[in-house]
């Protein structure tokens, strides 16, 4: 497993080793003993699957303390530009964010701690799978709308498919009024 850092303390990009043959491939999504000697001893305690069509935008989604929830995010098939955004207000990245281009073929993952944004834009039709370690709670759910003028994220696309809930999100200034952006 390779382990790429970013710019952003925390959010990594993991690289697994694939085994092929001519049957096919193999590799291990998640172990725990590796992701342990990896400095990420983090618990999972539910995982996700989502279809996406191609142009589909799900995102930026959060949820508030103390549901907050670190995403070990991957695609089962296809391919998506994942974005991860730092929305902690202590953060001296507040506001920053990196894109993980994640490609079934790459079986490439990415780590996404606690208090980020998080969203993603389906290049292909795609599966998308991640691990949570904390569990969904719907009273607890915040994000910022996709085309936020202050985050201002190169998407690579102009017309997303997005969902009425996701076009309702409100901005970074309305979300963390207090926080100099
Ligand atoms: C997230 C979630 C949703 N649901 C139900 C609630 C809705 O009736 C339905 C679809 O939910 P939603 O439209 O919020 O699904 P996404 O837009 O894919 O949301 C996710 O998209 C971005 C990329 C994320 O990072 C979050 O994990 C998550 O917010 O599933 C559940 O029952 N459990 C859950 O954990």
């Amino acid at each position: 497993m390779q382990v790429r850092e970013t710019a952003i303390s925390g959010l990594i990009e993991l690289i697994p080793r694939v085994f092929e043959d001519e049957r096919g491939h193999f590799f291990e999504s998640y172990n725990k003993t590796l992701f342990t000697s990896l400095g990420l001893p983090m618990e999972f305690v539910q995982d996700n699957q989502s279809f996406s069509v191609k142009g589909v935008l799900r995102g930026l989604h959060m949820q508030n303390a103390p549901f907050a929830q670190g995403k070990l995010v991957r695609v089962i098939t296809g391919q998506v530009l994942d974005v991860a955004v730092d929305l902690r207000p202590d953060s001296p990245t507040f506001g920053q964010y990196e894109t993980f281009l994640l490609d079934a073929k790459l079986a490439n993952m990415a780590y996404i701690p606690e208090g980020f944004g998080h969203g993603f834009v389906a290049l292909a039709d795609s599966v998308f799978s991640y691990k949570c370690t904390n569990v969904y709670n719907k009273a607890a759910e915040s994000g910022i709308i996709w085309n936020d003028p202050d985050l201002n994220i190169d998407w690579g696309i102009t017309n997303p498919i997005v969902s009425e809930k996701d076009i309702e999100l409100k901005t970074l200034r309305e979300v963390f009024p207090d926080v100099v952006v």
